[in-house]
């Protein structure tokens, strides 16, 4: 390599050595958690008005625009979206910080001149070289001197000296009135006293609620700034805006392709007059009709209890049987009923269903007989199929349309002709007890049971002979069963007032019981798009529920209970469990296979948890938190162990156990790492120092030999477990905080994730990179873990899902591209977001 390039290189090391020293905070406008933009079509004026102040040439404008208006009337949103067209089309963002009440370091102003200086230096390469001279010159310890005179120097010291330029350059610092107690008062000093020295070119941009703009009175400050108040927008068109936004939420493309119903006009025209101009309200509404479970009007005109419902196949219509003994049709989306009931049965009507083609309706009934009907004419067709000893409890059609099934009282299952109604093949035989509820899986290959067994079995349709054990959960009998159209899952209905979802394949259930009817269950049935299930209980009243396949216990959308962000997971050592840590100051643990929480969520912090780890023997969980302590819990009864493990002076991130069990090692705020003794609970020597940042994750080797530690300051650290010496200078490459890293089982690799939104993986013993940056996620990687057999790797990020990467093409790839970014690589190496976690951990 020519000299020139090696010092090159150097110098390069050199500075972003120097830089990495900076104490910054992830608080750009498109960090995690920061709010979302504007929906598109809304606040368009204001969006238009602001970033056209900012972007007119000097002298012309005023350096400072100021939004203000009420808790709630959507500043933050308008600022990310200013902010977002400033980055993204015009290239004019100079620096933005997010500020929220909500997360530690972005509800001060401690670090907003480091973070500023250190995203000029990103924005400018002039000011990037005056920066780094600075530091590299500076004798008086200005990394840590206090925040005015960091901003004196590093960005108004800089800016000052810099050439005035044509294009300006935006500074964006969103919601002042949550930096620190002041409500963004000092901030609002620092600028006026400095104001005149900072180039006109550059401006700044500030939103915050109505008393921020009033700090500013009879200030230099106020001659220079424009004030935009969102608050004396006219009402009539602030409405306009959100009646969009409701529509478009709950009635747009999105929702009706997940959806069955949609608001209907007057209920958008009662919530935006409700909203008052308020754009909280509007999304909270929104948020709120999103959330399950969802019961829209319930359909009510049966003068007895309603036994059964199903949708038509178009999902436009529903069919309810009742023990009135009539069958009605209803309109789906209003809930009107559709003519009157249909009579003919002689008994209760406990099971309706539709014909694939919609044309028809079977009905079963407690008269012993089976019933079709035209759907449209509403008429009987032919005479009731007869066979049955005793009470039909349930009835369906086949997929084709050519069979209808029927289970009875009588404790079989029936078979019939649909056309000619006879009925052929012996009665499936296995329930103990009557059979309440049947029906053919979509793809006609298996017909599902429910009984007063309790249970729910699945069948050959072709052979009739039981497949597998029967599914056990309810605690009363079975009342009602269906397929999912895709034929994945049944739904069952029961004397225990619950639905429940069963996965067809594993034969295990899907997430808890889904409550609400205050009665007995007595039908239930997917949706034909699958996102709602129907039922109709004793307790009179149809409901229907939307349902998220992949929510719940489906690991795709993962195991939801935590009423906070989850910001650490963990496999334990036989990969049955998984344990996970929530800013809801709990611990849960839940069964990896099936995603069901296993137990009450752990207690006993007293802040945010941030790190979970299982012990070697997996019978202990550790955790870090908030509250600046680790605690030991059992797994089985989540007792907690001893008491608090105390020593680091402020947040702990992450911990881990040694591989023999004997150790916690844990990584805190306060820049260092931790060795624990686990039986006294006492530190082990000194901390390891190192680090100019945040620690914020840390791992054993398997070996126990070494020590893993990410940071805030962008890099990964080696430590030697028994000294607690360095090993080599920092792994630098990450161009954000890395919050999660894991060695590999054979301890030759090292896997990080980052807020940079990728996974990288690295050479454990020399420490430079072993593959292209892994990328695929929509947001900061919270989490990394290697699968036990050491051939996946999962990655669980804010963006909601976990990928799995495969370790193999992801080290081939690297050889082939050593250090480019493939183009779409990830694709090959990324298994995908999970669905279906048996499929890489089985
Ligand atoms: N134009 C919009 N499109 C879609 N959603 C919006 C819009 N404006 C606001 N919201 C939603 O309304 C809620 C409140 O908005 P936002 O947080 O921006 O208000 P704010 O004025 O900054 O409130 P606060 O002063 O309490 O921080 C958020 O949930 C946001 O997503």
């Amino acid at each position: 390599m020519p000299v020139r390039t090696v010092s090159r290189k150097i110098d390069t090391v050199l500075t972003n050595e120097i830089l990495a020293k900076l104490k910054c905070v992830p608080a750009r406008y498109n960090s995690a958690n920061t709010p979302e933009k504007c929906m598109e079509g809304t606040r368009v004026d204001v969006i238009k008005d602001v970033v056209t102040r900012l972007s007119a040439p000097p002298n012309s404008a005023k350096q400072v625009v100021m939004l203000s208006g009420c808790a709630g009337s959507g500043k933050s949103t308008v600022a990310k979206s200013v902010a977002a067209i400033l980055a993204e089309e015009k290239g004019t963002l100079a620096a933005s910080f997010f500020f929220s009440r909500d997360y530690t370091q972005r509800k001060e102003i401690t670090h907003l001149p480091t973070t500023l200086a250190m995203q000029l230096a990103d924005y400018d390469a002039a000011f990037r070289a005056r920066l780094i001279n600075l530091l590299e010159s500076d004798h008086t310890g200005l990394l840590d001197a206090e925040p005015h005179l960091q901003f004196q120097k590093m960005v108004v010291g800089i800016l000052e000296k810099l050439p005035r330029s044509s294009k300006p350059w935006i500074i964006c610092l969103d919601a002042l009135d949550e930096c620190g107690k002041d409500r963004g008062q000092i901030f609002l000093r620092w600028l006026s006293d400095s104001i005149t020295r900072i180039p006109d070119h550059v401006r700044f941009f500030l939103t915050g609620r109505p008393d921020v703009p009033s700090y500013l009175k009879l200030d230099t400050l106020v001659s220079l700034t424009h004030g935009v108040v969102l608050d004396e927008i006219d009402i009539k068109l602030v409405s306009k805006d959100i009646h969009h936004y409701i529509k478009q939420s709950l009635n747009g493309a999105n929702w009706t392709t997940r959806h069955q119903w949609k608001i209907q006009d007057r209920h958008v025209e009662e919530l935006t007059n409700r909203a008052r101009g308020l754009f909280v309200f509007a999304a909270t509404a929104v948020r709120r009709v999103e959330r399950w479970p969802a019961t829209i009007p319930t359909l009510a005109g049966h003068t007895n209890q309603v036994h059964s419902v199903a949708f038509s196949p178009d999902g436009k219509h529903i069919v309810s049987g009742a023990y009135d003994s009539t069958v009605r049709i209803w309109d789906a989306e209003t809930g009107a009923a559709l003519g009157g009931p249909l009579e003919g049965h002689t008994g209760g009507v406990t099971s309706v269903g539709f014909s694939p083609d919609g044309k028809h309706i079977v009905s079963g009934s407690c008269d012993h007989t089976v019933r079709i009907w035209d759907t449209e004419t509403q008429a009987a067709l032919g005479r009731p199929l007869e066979g049955h000893t005793d009470m039909v409890y349930s009835v369906a059609f086949s997929p084709d349309g050519k069979h209808i099934v029927s289970g009875a009282y009588d404790s079989t299952v029936r078979i019939w002709d649909a056309e000619s109604g006879a009925t052929f093949q012996r009665p499936l035989e296995g329930h103990t007890n009557g059979v309440t509820s049947v029906g053919f899986s979509p793809n006609g290959n298996y017909i599902v049971s429910g009984s007063y067994d309790q249970t729910v079995r699945i069948w050959d349709a072709k052979t009739g002979a039981v497949l597998g054990r029967p599914l056990e959960g309810h605690t009363d009998r079975v009342l009602s069963v269906a397929f999912s159209p895709d034929s994945t899952h049944i739904v069952s209905g029961s004397g225990d007032h619950t639905v429940r979802v069963w996965d067809a394949k594993t034969q295990t259930a899907h997430g808890g019981p889904l409550e609400g009817h205050v009665h007995s269950v007595y039908s239930v049935a997917f949706s034909p798009d699958g996102k709602h299930i129907v039922s109709g209980s004793n307790d009179r009243t149809v409901q229907i529920r939307v349902w998220d396949a992949d929510g719940g216990a489906s690991l795709e959308k993962p195991l939801k209970g935590h009423t906070r962000g989850v910001y650490s997971v963990a496999f334990s050592p036989n990969g049955k469990h998984i344990v996970s840590g929530s800013y809801d100051s709990t611990v849960r643990i839940w069964d990896a296979e099936s995603g069901v929480a296993l137990s009450e969520p752990f207690e006993g912090h007293t802040d945010e948890v941030t790190s979970v780890a299982f012990s070697p023997d997996g019978k202990h969980v550790v955790s870090g938190s908030f509250d600046q302590t680790v605690r030991i819990w059992d797994t089985e009864t989540g007792a907690a162990l001893g008491g608090q493990l105390e020593g680091h002076t402020d947040v702990v991130n992450s911990v881990a156990f040694s591989p023999d069990g004997k150790y916690i090692v844990s990584g805190s705020d306060d820049h260092t790492v931790r060795l624990w003794n686990v039986n006294t609970g006492a530190p082990v020597g000194e901390p390891l120092e190192g680090h100019t940042g945040a620690v914020y994750c840390i791992a054993f080797s398997q070996d126990g030999r070494h020590i893993v530690s990410g940071s805030h300051d962008h890099t990964l650290r080696i430590w030697d477990a028994k000294t607690g010496a360095a090993l080599g200078g920092p792994l630098a490459g990450h161009t954000e905080a890395v919050n999660s890293v894991a060695f590999s089982p054979d301890d030759k690799h090292i896997v990080s994730g980052s807020n940079d939104h990728t996974v990288r993986v690295w050479d454990a013993e020399t420490r430079a990179p072993s593959s292209v940056p892994l990328e695929g996620h929509t947001s900061g990687v919270r989490s990394v873990a290697f699968s036990p057999d050491g051939k996946h790797i999962m990655s669980g990020s804010c963006d909601r899902t976990i990928h799995v990467w495969d370790v193999l093409s992801v080290l081939n790839q690297s050889s082939v591209l050593p250090h480019a970014r493939a183009p779409n690589g990830h694709n090959l190496l990324n298994v995908g977001p999970l669905s279906s976690p048996h499929s890489v951990f089985a």
